[in-house]
């Protein structure tokens, strides 16, 4: 679990994040969503420590992130696995060598054992057929899957991915956030994704933080989306007339579902004479 208390930073004169709190929970999807210029990378940079805060606490597990030395930060950092917008690979390294990378730089065990690690990473992402390529040798799709099994290979507690769908067409979008999701619940990972696709907000998001103007401005899942009455966050994700056609007929969907569960549940009381 990952906590932000009143996160304040600023550049200069400007004030960027003007106290944002929020609560990423483990074994669930975060997102981060908002128009550009909100803040989210911003926030993404402080919660990673790759910037530091003006004010406010994040905690790692209930440990205070902001007040660590740097060799106490580093042991958290070891616990973190990063998706880079672009997947950000070595050119020059095969597939198998790129995942093998932060294994070299912080793994230990011995070699076998890496490699190993390695072959199960490509193994979850069905990559092992490429092992041996070079990155300019596979589709983006495939890239973005080097780059989650780079991410995994240390068995992180937290997972960051910036724009993880950036580039792909809309069914590969689907896979790598699927792929994501499973991830997420099979190692129980806090995962906190920085995005501006709709599809992974209707798809994966257990809990979606809006950003607006720096501040946090609706949080709720992707259920909640759909009956959000905040004219701001409608604005953002319903922005064309089909979708927010879509979100009313959807709204009368569920309704008419639970219409129907009350009528079932009457029927099951009167038949078993209660
Ligand atoms: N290092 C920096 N120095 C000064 N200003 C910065 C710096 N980094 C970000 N900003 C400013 O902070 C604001 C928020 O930027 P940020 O990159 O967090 O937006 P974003 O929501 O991630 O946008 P996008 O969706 O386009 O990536 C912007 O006005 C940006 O110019």
């Amino acid at each position: 679990m990952i906590e932000l208390q009143d996160i304040k930073k600023g550049f200069a004169d400007k004030e960027i994040l003007k106290g944002v709190s929020a609560v990423m929970e483990s074994g669930k999807v975060n997102l981060i969503i908002g128009a550009s210029g909100s803040g989210k990378t911003v926030m993404m940079k402080c919660i990673v420590g790759l910037m530091g805060v003006g004010s406010g606490k994040i905690l790692y597990d209930n440990q205070d992130f902001t007040a660590m030395d740097d060799k106490e930060k580093k042991v958290v950092r070891q616990e973190i696995g990063m998706l880079f917008q672009g997947s950000a690979l070595f050119d020059s390294m095969t597939v198998e060598q790129n995942v093998m990378f932060p294994l070299d730089m912080f793994g230990k065990g011995t070699l076998r054992d890496k490699k190993k690690r390695v072959a199960e990473c490509l193994e979850r992402v069905q990559l092992m057929e490429a092992a041996k390529k070079f990155p300019a040798e596979i589709s983006g799709g495939m890239k973005k899957r080097v780059g989650i099994a780079r991410a995994i290979v240390l068995n992180p507690k937290y997972l960051f991915c910036d724009e993880p769908n950036s580039g792909l067409d809309p069914q590969t979008s689907l896979l790598i956030d699927k792929l994501i999701t499973e991830l997420t619940k099979e190692y129980n990972i806090t995962t906190v994704i920085n995005t501006h696709d709709m599809n992974t907000v209707m798809e994966s998001g257990d809990h979606i933080v809006y950003m607006y103007q720096g501040q946090k401005q609706w949080e709720g899942s992707n259920k909640d989306i759909i009956f959000s009455k905040d004219q701001k966050l409608n604005d953002f994700i319903f922005a064309s007339e089909f979708l927010r056609e879509a979100k009313e007929m959807r709204q009368l969907d569920i309704f008419k579902d639970n219409k129907w569960r009350d009528q079932l549940k009457n029927k099951e009381g009167n038949a078993s004479g209660k």
